[in-house]
């Protein structure tokens, strides 16, 4: 379906001479008018915050962000403590979404950031003590609770050494054993490739031949979407459209393609729209607009969810996700955090609830 209105917005560019890749995982997943949101709030959102934040606190977070309408949350990371002090209590997290999953009337995938095999390993010990598999399976009165999770690389070689002190083709080794131990636990695997359009030590132009190609081995280790980030937030509606077009003529199908954007210089909205316009379904976003990048001066927040949910519904696509519900989520955990509200949609939508 067309978006409406129909918007047309930037002439075609002449994509970058990237080889052909094989195509994987293309089976279409989404209705063209439908767009599936990925909270990133309890994990990329949460990450960075310098004060611990009670276990308490993520959870009912997590709780209620389950009962918005939302399918995939990123609960949590199974990375080194020393490195990310605040994801410690992932896997407490885990064993809790095991077992005894927030009430909802829809199937949720609960996502983990994995860095490296032992990341992967932890999580598959937590799955043995608890005695519980990765998917407990539907009925109209329980909808079925999926574990996911993600692997993580990056588009430059500085970004890759300050975020996971290794080279990109190293990362890209990392991650092998992790995707082929997730395959054999029936666990669903989603890729990101930072730093997309801009990275903090090498600048704006990333080359998108570069992300194109690591994109297409993620895919081909077996990924069943890769989440292009930008994690800067420098991407510009042209640049995230050349992107896009190098994506494609890399053979990469937009419905493997999820688009991941930090605010941090405003155009996370516009780009997504470039997104839509491309034929991209799946959107990252974290309620509140938490976040921030340790390795990024000044970055932002990722784009708030609400923020995101209003312009995908203003142009006719269908999220399932509740915005009145999502905005006052957004204003509790910024009070809890005590951080300002990032979001101007859940801010007026508020204030119009209040009337
Ligand atoms: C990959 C490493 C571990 C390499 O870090 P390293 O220091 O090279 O690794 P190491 O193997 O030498 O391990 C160092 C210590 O960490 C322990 N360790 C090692 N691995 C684990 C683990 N999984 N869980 C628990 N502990 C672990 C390990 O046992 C050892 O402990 P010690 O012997 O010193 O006591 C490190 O660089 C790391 O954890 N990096 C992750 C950083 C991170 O999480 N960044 C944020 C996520 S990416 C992101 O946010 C971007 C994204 C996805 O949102 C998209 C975007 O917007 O761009």
């Amino acid at each position: 379906m067309a978006l409406r209105p129909r918007l047309r917005l930037f002439s075609i560019l002449r994509p970058a001479g990237v080889q052909p890749v094989r195509r994987l995982a293309t089976e279409s997943r989404l209705t063209s008018d439908h767009v599936r949101i990925v909270e990133v709030g309890p994990r990329d959102g949460l990450q960075n915050e310098k004060k611990s934040i009670p276990l308490k606190t993520k959870l009912e977070l997590i709780d209620r962000l389950a009962n918005t309408g939302v399918t995939t949350i990123e609960a949590g990371s199974f990375v080194s403590p020393k490195w990310v002090p605040q994801m410690e209590s992932t896997a407490d997290i885990f064993e809790r979404l095991l077992q005894s999953p927030p009430q909802s009337n829809h199937a949720i995938a609960y996502n983990y950031l994995v860095p490296n095999i032992k990341g992967m390993e932890n999580l598959v010990k937590v799955m043995g003590d608890v005695g519980i598999s990765t998917e407990t399976l539907g009925s109209p009165s329980k909808p079925a609770t999926i574990t996911e999770i993600s692997v993580f690389t990056a588009a430059t070689e500085s970004f890759t050494k300050a975020n996971t002190n290794c080279t990109i083709g190293e990362s890209l080794e990392r991650i092998k054993p992790i995707v082929e131990l997730a395959k054999t636990k029936n666990i669903r695997v989603r890729g990101y490739v930072s730093v997309a359009l801009g990275c903090p030590y090498e600048g704006p132009d990333v080359s998108p031949s570069k992300v194109a190609e690591i994109t297409a081995s993620l895919l081909e280790m077996g990924a069943d979407e890769v989440s292009v980030a930008d994690t800067t937030g420098m991407g510009t509606a042209p640049s995230t459209l050349k992107l896009l077009q190098t994506l494609r003529a890399a053979g990469i199908a937009s419905t493997d393609i999820a688009l991941h954007f930090h605010d941090t210089y405003g155009q996370a909205l516009v780009n997504t729209i470039v997104g839509l316009e491309h034929g991209i379904r799946i959107f990252d976003s974290s309620v509140g607009g938490l976040g921030g990048c340790p390795y990024s001066k000044g970055a932002t927040g990722n784009v708030s969810t609400e923020d995101l949910v209003h312009t995908l519904h203003s142009v006719g696509m269908h999220t399932g996700v509740n915005l009145e519900e999502m905005s006052k989520i957004g204003s509790w955990i910024s009070g809890e955090l005590g951080r300002v509200n990032q979001s101007r949609a859940g801010k007026a939508t508020l204030a119009r609830l209040q009337g």
